[in-house]
């Protein structure tokens, strides 16, 4: 299995947002330390998820980027991404480790140590854990755990965790300190002026 990178960018498809645009700033500076998620909204279809799929692979790949697909396990294995990430909506973790193969990067969510633990038993080689705060660029989420839900999960768990949900890098050092390996982000790199430079910081606080 790959290592895996600590900061997770994922893609934000929502009108008059260039997700690729981001990606395309961000790319030249990130080194091995980016993991790109390939997210759309749930009216997407497949065929849109596919394209630009294939697009972030194309771009990540003379990066050596890791390119992951949210929900859609077939559109991952299509596109040549990585592996892919699922929550409770998805697939079960081990069919998804079933239908991705040993080798993947599987990302599962989880917001308590419970169900962070069977996720981990079930195949998956991280978790993403949240909502850590407040978040807009999601509707329907359930509380914001915090940073303690965060250091709860990490002390349960041996894969890394990412933490997930309004999170910016004046946040990382005390995700770091709570035992967050990483944290995967929307609106910190999408809603900026100079994602580059947002991407540099966000690295530097997770790498320092
Ligand atoms: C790294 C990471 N963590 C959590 C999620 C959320 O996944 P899920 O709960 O399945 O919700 P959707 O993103 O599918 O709406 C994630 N995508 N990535
Ligand atoms: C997909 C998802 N799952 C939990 S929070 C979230 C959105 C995170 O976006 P942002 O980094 O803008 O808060
Ligand atoms: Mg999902």
């Amino acid at each position: 299995m790959p290592s895996l990178g600590r900061l997770h960018l994922i893609t934000d498809t929502r009108p008059g947002r260039d997700s690729l645009a981001v990606l395309r700033a961000v790319l030249p500076m990130a080194g091995g330390e980016l993991v790109v998620q390939v997210r759309v909204e749930d009216t997407a279809t497949d065929r849109e998820a596919y394209d630009l799929a294939r697009r972030v692979v194309a771009l990540c790949t003379p990066y050596a980027v890791t390119c992951l697909v949210n929900d859609r396990l077939h559109v991952a294995l299509a596109a040549g991404a990585v592996g892919g990430h699922v929550g409770a909506d998805d697939l079960p973790v081990e069919a998804a480790r079933r239908v991705l193969g040993p080798a993947a990067v599987l990302g599962a969510t989880a917001r308590e140590p419970g169900s962070a633990a069977e996720a981990v038993t079930a195949g998956a080689s991280y978790l993403g854990v949240g909502p850590c705060h407040a978040t807009t660029t999601k509707d329907g989420l359930p509380p914001a755990i915090g940073v303690p839900g965060i250091r709860a999960v990490a002390e349960a768990v041996a894969v890394p965790v990412i933490a997930i949900g309004g999170v910016t890098a004046a946040d990382v050092p005390e995700l770091r300190a709570a035992g967050a390996y990483g944290v995967a982000v929307v609106g910190a790199l999408s809603g900026v002026a100079d994602p580059a430079r947002a991407a540099a910081e966000l690295i530097g606080a997770l790498t320092c």
